[in-house]
């Protein structure tokens, strides 16, 4: 190796001083080994970003390179985990000495998980979006974890109006003479007796959460789980008849708003005790070319804002 390289980022004067709140680099491809609770360690296919501030105000600028290279190191040499992504923020901060007093990797990626269907016993995979932002400031470190539930809202409004015309149907239809039973049944299998269906949409709910420094072990699965479980209704994965039918039981049984759904989040949320969460479910219209949007935040002083 050429020993006499020149080193700009240690000797070369700054165009103009200043501190930067954070410095560093986007899209980083790093597959790594994610390990949280009640899930075997996966391998996971992740973008990350990885961040210094530079509170020297004539410094020309960070060594990149050597947060790259931390961050290779959890792809390569540990699973990520709380312990081993505060290791890589030291890691960042030490090897800043005089630079950088604060630190901060964000990596997202898919986590596929199996999902057992809803009658059937069968199970298939699939993916969620997950982002974890971890942070250390002032030596101490907090972590954020987005995740994002797909499921099916079916409206209540457009509910009421369907059971409407099919009350009405059923008036043109029978009177009292002719009214029985077997023909009800009968009728009622037919499309002109359930005349209209209502409308229901694919729906996102992104919920962020954030975990303290006592944070030993990450959850996703069981956040996943008591979303999905709140919900209701969420997207399948292996689906027979039998499941199909059981989804329409349940869309049927669990109609609802935007509003619904961001007030049923936020109270399992506020169940499960995190010092701070927010967020946003969307409700993909069928009927409109505009999505129904609703936002919550547990309102902390200092902490997320809507
Ligand atoms: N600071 C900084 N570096 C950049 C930028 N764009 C590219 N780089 C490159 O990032 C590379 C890594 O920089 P360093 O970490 O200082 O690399 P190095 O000097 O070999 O490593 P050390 O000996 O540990 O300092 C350099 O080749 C820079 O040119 C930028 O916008 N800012």
């Amino acid at each position: 190796m050429q020993t006499n390289m020149p080193d700009i980022a240690d000797t070369a004067p700054a165009l103009q001083t200043g501190k930067l709140d954070w410095v560093g680099m986007g899209e980083i491809e790093l597959p790594f080994i994610f390990e949280s609770k009640d899930l075997a360690p996966v391998t996971v296919n992740a973008k990350a970003r990885a961040f210094v501030n530079l509170h020297k105000e004539d410094a020309k600028g960070i060594h990149m390179s050597r947060l790259f290279l931390a961050l290779d190191l959890l792809s390569t040499e540990q699973q990520v985990n709380p312990q081993t992504i505060a290791q890589a923020l030291d890691t960042f901060i030490t090897s800043h000495e005089g630079l950088s007093d604060k630190a901060q990797i964000e990596f997202k990626f898919e986590l596929p998980l199996r999902r057992k269907s809803l009658l059937s016993g069968k199970a298939g995979w699939k993916s969620y979006p997950i982002t974890l932002t971890s942070t250390i400031e002032n030596n101490v470190i907090s972590y954020e974890l987005t995740v994002d539930v797909t499921y099916s809202s079916t409206c209540p409004c457009s509910a009421a109006l369907a059971r409407q015309l099919i009350q009405n149907a059923f008036n043109e239809k029978f009177n009292q003479e002719t009214l029985s039973q077997k023909d009800v049944h009968e009728w009622l299998g037919t499309t002109q007796g359930i005349v209209a269906t209502p409308h229901s949409q694919r729906s996102i709910a992104n919920v962020k959460v954030k975990l303290d420094s006592s944070c030993d072990e990450f959850d996703v699965v069981n956040l996943i789980n008591t979303l999905e479980a709140e919900l209701k209704t969420p997207v399948q994965a292996a689906v027979k008849r039998e499941d199909e039918q059981e989804f329409a039981r349940l869309n049927g049984q669990n109609l609802m708003f935007c509003e619904d759904a961001a007030r049923k989040i936020k109270a399992v949320l506020e169940n499960d005790n995190f010092s701070d969460y927010w967020l946003q479910i969307n409700h993909y219209e069928s009927l409109h070319a505009h999505d129904a949007v609703a936002i919550a935040v547990k309102g902390v002083s200092g902490g997320y804002k809507a």
